[in-house]
């Protein structure tokens, strides 16, 4: 589904990313850790097709198509959902209306007509059911003025709504209270399937517990140093990242 290679990204010419591979497939929960400044957030930012980030090398394929060529709009037509750890406010524009627009745009995107009112509310109804969401925040402007951990569950739950082939989340679950982090967890295992998969960027091995994942990657000095499954997140909590950074200088020094 996602084939990252040898991907090179900069800003205002300072290199950050400096060669990340990653392949996820249909299926997938890849969760990338890291330290602080390792380029977590960039990677995802490159994904979305963020200005202020230039792919200088490298490669991504999105089902094949490159997905570094299309805008941050078709990106997310063709299937990549973002949920990223600060949402933007829109105010002036409630939810329901964000929503109905953008399920209309990706119908559109691939030839299908838009969605009936009638169907369109009980498929609101059934997700906001299936996700736990607050009903009144439906009806509010996007974002505006929510708390912190609202604005989470929000993002989840347009994710619900929207059926994104891949999500990638990041950090999202900072600054979550542990409900609303079993919320937005259970959210995220509900939607889980064969057909899906997920890039889910987190600090924290505690939010694993709740989304398993089938891979993690550890995230350093803009490549991914080591990958395991979810017993590498259980040693990186107990162990920190110095370890690791103790032996990747005695490696090759990163450019
Ligand atoms: N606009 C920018 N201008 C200059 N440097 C930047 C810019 N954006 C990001 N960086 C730098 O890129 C590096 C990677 O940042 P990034 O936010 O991707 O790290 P991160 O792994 O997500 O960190 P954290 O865990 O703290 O969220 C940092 O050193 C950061 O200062």
């Amino acid at each position: 589904m996602l084939n990252i290679k040898n991907l090179h990204a900069a800003v205002e010419g300072n290199a950050i990313l400096k060669g990340i591979n990653l392949n996820v497939k249909a299926g997938e929960v890849h969760a990338i850790m890291g330290p602080n400044g390792s380029g977590k957030s960039s990677l995802a930012s490159v994904l979305a097709g963020r200005e202020a980030y230039e792919v200088t090398e490298g490669s991504v394929e999105f089902e094949g198509k490159d997905l570094l060529d299309m805008s941050p709009e078709v990106r997310a037509r063709e299937g990549v959902f973002l949920a990223f750890q600060y949402p933007v406010e829109i105010p002036g524009v409630s939810n329901i209306n964000f929503l109905k627009t953008a399920v209309n745009e990706i119908r559109a995107h691939h030839g299908q007509p838009p969605m009936q009112a009638k169907a369109f509310l009980d498929m609101l109804k059934q997700k906001q059911k299936l996700m736990e969401f607050d009903a009144n925040l439906m009806n509010r402007s996007l974002n505006e003025g929510f708390s912190g951990g609202e604005k989470k569950r929000n993002d989840i739950f347009q994710m619900a709504m929207l059926e994104p082939k891949l999500a990638i989340m990041d950090e999202t679950d900072s600054g979550l209270d542990i409900d609303a982090l079993r919320v937005v967890s259970a959210g995220v295992n509900k939607l889980r399937s064969k057909d899906n998969a997920f890039v889910i960027i987190t600090h924290y091995q505690r939010l694993l517990e709740y989304i398993v994942p089938d891979y993690v990657h550890v995230l350093y000095n803009g490549r991914i140093v080591k990958s395991g499954t979810k017993e590498l997140a259980l040693e990186l909590e107990e162990k920190g990242y110095d370890w690791l950074k103790a032996d990747i200088r005695l490696e090759e020094p990163v450019q």
